[in-house]
């Protein structure tokens, strides 16, 4: 039994998708809500569904007895992504190889990122396009040559913003924002008067502290919006965080971030970079996305993180019983033990050394992380 089987069964659910993840021949039943009532970027196999389920939110549940090593699903939707600047040279910006610390062969310095490959590089220039290579371009120069501004240990005893909080600190840079837009679009339009208050207002953004991976994260999320538009759907059906900055810090950090991207990115993804977007892409990233961490010595090395939205549905259990492995851009996932038909499928969100960790320390990590009080079966039988 695994995270949230131990509660009373979830009510009939909007997100039942047993109708289309069976077999037609194994499902007499008409479906219990239309197809299109399934939220965006879901993941559907004969082998499991995704149910509401009371207290954990959406959950995937076997559908069939899944015998141990079983391939179960495959994601391969990765949205946005942050390799953390320290490990730019040793990690492909592209699949996410690494050599044991060795910097990369081929270094594209005008985007700041290292690829194992030609065909690496030519991908990822491929996937950003035209406007996403100005992009980083454009972030990489503003970010080269200043010091190392940004603070990069979490204090997680710090009080995370809550919603009035967070709703102040995005308004209180709107008029700022918008004379930036203003000076940005007099670029292509001649008839807008740019003023010395519309310079100002650039001016401050770009001298103002940078916070490298906060920036990448924007960049990454708001360009995979450019590239990707139907598939923003998938991010805005993830659960949402309410609370997704660890601090106040963290939140100025964004505001600061979403500043400088309005005064430099490439024109075409203006109308995209909005504190809205910006706020869905925090909400949504933090308690969904994948660590990407060394495939060795129990992924010790945390170079980064992603979001893949279809893997984000498996919850969370101390024991699991779904194993996940990052091949590249993609996460496996296959039974690391026999399934019965009704089980929840659950992964460990937790990384090796985490795991061996006591009941009560995994409890504190995965609340401080995730937000959640974890009723696993394993936390439940140590009680
Ligand atoms: C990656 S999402 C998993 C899918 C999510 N339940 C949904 O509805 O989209 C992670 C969130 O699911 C919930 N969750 C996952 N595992 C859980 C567990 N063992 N106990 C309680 N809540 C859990 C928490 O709210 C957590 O922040």
């Amino acid at each position: 039994m695994d995270a949230v089987e131990s509660q009373p069964s979830a009510p009939a659910s909007i997100y039942t998708v047993s109708s289309i993840s069976r077999p037609s021949s194994c499902s007499p039943v008409p479906p219990a809500e239309p197809p299109s009532a399934l939220p965006a970027g879901i993941p559907v196999s004969p082998l499991f569904e995704v149910r509401q389920t009371r207290t954990a939110g959406r959950a995937v549940f076997a559908t069939q007895d899944i015998p141990k090593d079983t391939f179960i699903w495959r994601s391969d939707d990765l949205t946005l992504s942050v390799l953390l600047r320290e490990y730019r040279r040793e990690v492909c910006g592209h699949c996410f190889g690494y050599e044991y610390g060795r910097d990369l062969a081929i270094r594209d310095q005008d985007v700041g990122f290292a690829f194992c490959s030609k065909a690496c590089l030519y991908t990822w220039r491929d996937w950003n396009g035209e406007i996403g290579v100005q992009a980083w371009t454009a972030v990489e120069k503003l970010t080269k040559n200043r010091a190392k501004e940004d603070n990069e240990m979490v204090d997680e005893d710090l009080a995370r913003p809550r919603g009035r909080e967070i709703r102040k600190a995005w308004a209180s840079v709107e008029a700022q924002a918008a004379l930036i837009r203003t000076a940005r679009e007099a670029e292509m339009d001649n008839t807008i008067q740019v003023t010395k208050q519309h310079r100002k207002a650039m001016s401050r953004a770009l001298q103002a502290p940078i916070t490298p991976d906060v920036m990448s994260f924007c960049v990454s999320g708001l360009l995979f919006y450019y590239t990707h538009p139907s598939d923003w759907e998938n991010i805005l059906a993830l659960a949402e965080d309410q609370t997704p900055y660890h601090s106040t810090e963290d939140l100025d950090a964004f505001t600061r971030a979403y500043l400088h991207l309005l005064a430099i990115l490439p024109l075409p993804l203006l109308p995209l970079a909005t504190a809205s977007n910006v706020l869905i892409l925090s909400s949504r990233d933090s308690h969904n996305s994948f660590g990407i961490r060394s495939l060795e010595d129990e992924g010790s090395e945390f170079f980064g993180y992603g979001c893949w939205p279809a893997a984000s549905y498996f919850n969370h259990s101390c024991g699991p019983n779904v194993e996940k492995r990052r091949e590249g851009q993609v996460w496996e996932f296959r039974a690391g033990r026999d399934i019965e038909k009704g089980d929840e499928l659950c992964i460990t969100y937790l990384s090796g050394e985490e795991r061996k960790l006591s009941r009560g320390k995994r409890m504190l990590r995965l609340r401080k992380t995730w937000g959640f009080e974890c009723a696993c079966e394993r936390c439940d039988i140590a009680l």
